[in-house]
């Protein structure tokens, strides 16, 4: 909202007529309403004769009007309110200087509007679900009393002045220059359509497949269905978005539900998880056990709504927008997943585990061994306490400080190279100007960048455009790099072959052999995404891997910003930078320094500037653990308890869709 003229008397301004910006949703009266028709003309109706509606070429339509506050004690007051693509402006036609005079309400903020007859406080709260209005009644009883129809227009716009707040704003449009409700109803219908095609523009789309919600009943305090119905479902009902609500019934109800729903992307725009984070791995490693998972991964978007104890997912994709995570995180998010705009996310796959006991699994926040972890999980049965479960057992684990033996191996990669290393230059690159290294000629696509072209040119920038093809062509890359001089590479559970590639001695018949290799990569990659790195199985490359073996206090690998809400751990991940952000922490560190880092989690203050002896950040795209056998530990994927052994983890850039705010993300 930006306001023209400096406020000097906030009594006489606009705001009196605004929905008391309640962010808990309490839909109490809005006093004052636009009318279409002065009060001292109504004995005498008047059709509008200033309204003016035009289209413009890009389908975008403008509409205008006057309307009027009236006020009992002063003449009526005229407001002129335009509606286009940008969105709503009012100007107040009043020849006193000392007042606001402009208002303007971005079309990003404004998340829908309704129409009918006048809505008494009772049918306000309505708005909470499962309540019913009777239509039918309410238009007689508003035909009898009242002939005016009513729009609504619903916005959650930035506080001015604490810009981490979203204010929920309301502007009441009032139809009454028509002799019957039906002809006003039809002028609201009106306004009404243009802000759902304005919206739609904005969107580059109108979305008609209702949203799938899972909801986990159990996640975070336990009162999931509690938040759900008085923050979450109000918001979809104003914003007008169809959702199909699943409550959880047991662990693993999510990840079924989408394994084995047969047509997912026909059914549902989007699907959206109001728990913490752990519904959501579980909805991700559902969607990755599809047999049309790459499909799925490209055109299903996901959101996620913190209801969990955790949340590091939802406050990492707020941070990144600049957008407000407290005081309602709920309502925000939830605004964020009917925002419409998506963004590409890396997604980190994992293997655990060898001699027949492999499995692998795909994360999207992190990877611990050692202290935070065995924090988190250790002190599980504390959960009553809440948040300070973590301080107390932190305390106590710094006291008796544990430290682990083994091995770590992991793949460096600049932040600057992030994107580079993987290739997500290539998507905007044609198939016939794609030049192919002489051993896999003809029958990989691996682009190279065209002639003339800067390969800045290429790079995925993190502004949440489609890149459909963005991770097959990373893949491709990196088989470039990896595979030129093998047979094959196997997958990390060294039950599948991920890719194969082709050497000259192989060749006898090349085309035969092309087709038939080119059908069982096709084939493998429908399964799954390739790998890139060795099996667990097999030892790592010396030459493109470093290998240390140390003891270590802990070892964490983060791909989002926050852990969770109050854990800022790697300020410097982005959504699609392809950068696994590895902290180590060596044996050796002193209690002091440890309890700064500890302390310092929340801010971001705890990684060193300097490089330092004991604690360290290395930017990765692939890494190998290998705890020494002697002493049991702890190991967890995304906050989730693992089997404890070796464990990679490598980088797919851009590998699913997630609904993130509108505006700019930070760089
Ligand atoms: N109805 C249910 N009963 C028991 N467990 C469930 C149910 N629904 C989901 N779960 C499981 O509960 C686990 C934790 O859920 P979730 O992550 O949503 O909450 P949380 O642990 O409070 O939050 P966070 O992971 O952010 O700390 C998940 O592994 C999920 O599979």
């Amino acid at each position: 909202m930006s306001r023209g003229k400096v406020l000097k008397n906030p009594c006489k301004s606009f705001c009196i007529i605004m929905d008391p910006c309640n962010l808990s949703l309490d839909l109490s009266d809005t006093h004052f309403v636009y009318d279409d028709t002065a009060a001292s003309a109504v004995s005498s109706p008047l059709t509008p004769t200033s309204s003016v509606t035009k289209i413009s070429p890009t389908g975008v339509i403008e509409l205008s009007e006057h309307f009027y506050i009236n006020n009992k004690q002063k003449a009526p007051i005229p407001v002129e309110l335009k509606l286009n693509g940008e969105g709503i402006y009012l100007r107040r036609e009043t020849g006193e200087v000392d007042e606001i005079n402009e208002q303007r309400i971005r079309m990003d903020d404004i998340i829908g509007s309704s129409c009918g007859p006048s809505m008494k406080k009772s049918h306000r709260v309505s708005l909470a679900p499962c309540r019913r209005i009777d239509e039918e009644s309410e238009v007689e009883q508003a035909t009898k009393k009242d002939i005016s129809a009513y729009l609504h227009i619903y916005a959650y716009i930035k506080n001015e002045k604490h810009s981490m707040r979203r204010e929920r704003t309301v502007r009441i449009l009032r139809f009454r220059s028509f002799d019957t409700y039906e002809e006003n109803l039809k002028v609201a219908e009106r306004w009404h359509h243009a802000i759902r095609i304005n919206k739609a523009a904005l969107k580059h789309e109108l979305v008609e497949k209702q949203l799938l919600i899972f909801l986990n009943p159990k996640s975070g305090s336990g009162k999931g269905r509690e938040m759900f119905h008085k923050q979450m479902a109000p918001v979809l009902k104003e914003a007008d978005v169809p959702y199909e609500l699943h409550v959880t019934a047991h662990y693993n109800f999510a990840r079924e539900y989408v394994r084995k729903h047969s047509d997912l992307l026909r059914s549902y725009s989007g699907i959206v998880v109001a728990s913490g984070d752990g519904l959501f791995f579980e909805v991700l490693n559902g969607i990755m056990e599809r047999e049309d998972w790459r499909a799925i991964t490209r055109q299903l978007p996901l959101g996620i709504v913190p209801c969990g104890s955790g949340n590091g997912l939802a406050r990492s994709i707020a941070y990144l927008y600049n957008e407000p995570y407290g005081p309602k995180p709920i309502l925000y998010a939830t605004l964020t997943c009917i925002a419409g705009k998506l963004a590409p996310m890396d997604l980190v796959r994992i293997d655990i585990g060898k001699e027949g006991k492999a499995s692998e699994m795909y994360s999207f926040l992190s990877v611990g061994w050692g202290l935070i972890v065995d924090v988190d999980i250790e002190s599980e049965h504390l959960r009553s306490i809440g948040a300070s479960r973590f301080t107390f057992w932190a305390i106590r684990r710094l006291i008796s400080l544990r430290t682990y033996k083994g091995r770590l191996s992991y793949i460096r990669c600049d932040r600057k190279d992030g994107r580079k290393a993987f290739g997500t230059r290539v998507s905007t690159v044609s198939n016939e100007e794609r030049r192919l290294p002489p051993e896999v000629q003809e029958f990989h696509d691996i682009p190279n960048t065209p002639a003339g072209a800067k390969e800045d040119d290429f790079y995925s920038t993190n502004t949440g455009t489609n890149r459909d093809d963005e991770f097959g062509d990373a893949i491709s890359l990196d088989h470039m790099s990896f595979h030129s001089n093998a047979d094959s590479w196997h997958s990390a559970v060294s039950k599948r072959t991920a890719y194969f590639s082709l050497t000259d001695q192989s060749i006898r018949s090349r085309r035969s052999v092309l087709s038939r290799l080119e059908s069982i990569n096709l084939e493998y990659e429908s399964r799954r995404p390739p790998s890139t790195i060795p099996s667990l199985d097999l030892p790592v490359p010396t030459d493109t891997w470093h290998t240390e073996e140390g003891e270590y206090v802990m070892v964490h690998a983060a791909y989002t910003t926050h852990l969770s809400a109050d854990c800022f751990f790697a300020p410097e991940s982005r959504l699609n930078d392809g950068i696994i952000y590895l902290v180590i922490v060596r044996s050796g560190v002193g209690r002091s320094q440890l309890a700064n880092f500890l302390l310092g989690m929340s801010s971001g203050t705890h990684l060193p500037k300097e490089p330092n002896k004991y604690i360290e950040v290395v930017p990765v795209r692939a890494f190998r653990i290998e705890p020494s056998p002697e002493r049991e530990g702890i190991m967890a994927v995304d906050g989730e308890r693992v089997d404890y052994g070796p464990l990679q983890g490598e980088v797919l850039p851009g590998m699913i869709k997630v609904m993130v705010p509108n505006g700019n993300a930070i760089d």
